[in-house]
């Protein structure tokens, strides 16, 4: 089903829901992850989690840069007062949050510093950077991003607390109200598209599920990095 055909049955959906619903199955493997089902209930291994955070760290330089690019393309004043403010974040409170991970989980700057990339990390990173050009694929990208960890972090949150900070603190981060009204942002801005032209709407619906793809597969590569080959991995 072409997305136009999505849209015609459900007009009563924002723009947002119809590329979520739309991603349906794509999505919920991402937001209902093993990855983040042991991050919740605490029983990742220490090997695992960190694994997934060198991988996750190599991406951050793209991710702001991506934000950057995105305050610069912004039509006018309030969308980039936003960004700015999510730029801030990332490269403080997160930036410090992801260096204090390392040194508790014994990781230098060695292991860290340009690790070998999977398939996945690199096709995120392609993704990211392809769409920092465009005003409407940068807010697809950071939207099912941000979206997406919002969703699992929110599922995971109500479990009782463990003791290790690195693994909790993943999930504060991402439930935090400034987050959540990020989210909520991002949606909006999503939902102004509707009036594009179908063309433009079908292509922001691919790069929506390919990206609910990346963010599950990301997982799976964390929990074991053969489970995803570099063939599985999509590309827009
Ligand atoms: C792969 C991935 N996707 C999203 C996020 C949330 N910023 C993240 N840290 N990593």
């Amino acid at each position: 089903m072409t997305f136009a055909d999505y849209r015609q049955q459900h007009p009563q959906q924002l723009l947002s829901e119809q590329l979520r619903n739309y991603a349906e199955a794509d999505w919920n493997r991402a937001v209902n992850h093993a990855f983040t089902e042991a991050l919740g209930d605490d029983c990742l291994a220490d090997a695992v989690y960190a694994r997934y955070l060198v991988q996750d760290y190599a991406f951050i330089d793209t991710l702001v840069n991506l934000v950057a690019r995105t305050i610069a393309n912004a039509p006018a004043m309030p969308p980039k007062t936003v960004l700015a403010g999510f730029l801030a974040a990332l490269t403080s409170d997160e930036n410090t949050y992801f260096l204090r991970s390392f040194e508790a989980l014994g990781l230098s700057e060695t292991d860290y510093l340009n690790p070998e990339l999977h398939p996945v990390s690199r096709a995120i990173i392609d993704t990211m950077k392809t769409s920092e050009v465009c005003y409407e694929d940068a807010i697809i990208c950071l939207c099912v991003a941000e979206w997406s960890y919002l969703s699992w972090s929110q599922l995971q949150a109500g479990k009782p607390r463990g003791c290790r900070f690195y693994l909790q603190e993943w999930i504060d981060i991402h439930v935090l109200p400034e987050f959540e009204q990020f989210v909520t942002w991002l949606r909006a801005q999503v939902d102004s598209f509707a009036d594009r032209d179908d063309a433009t709407l079908e292509r922001l619906a691919k790069l929506f599920r390919c990206m609910c793809v990346l963010e599950h597969q990301f997982f799976s590569a964390s929990l074991d990095p053969a489970s995803v080959t570099e063939q599985e991995v999509p590309r827009v």
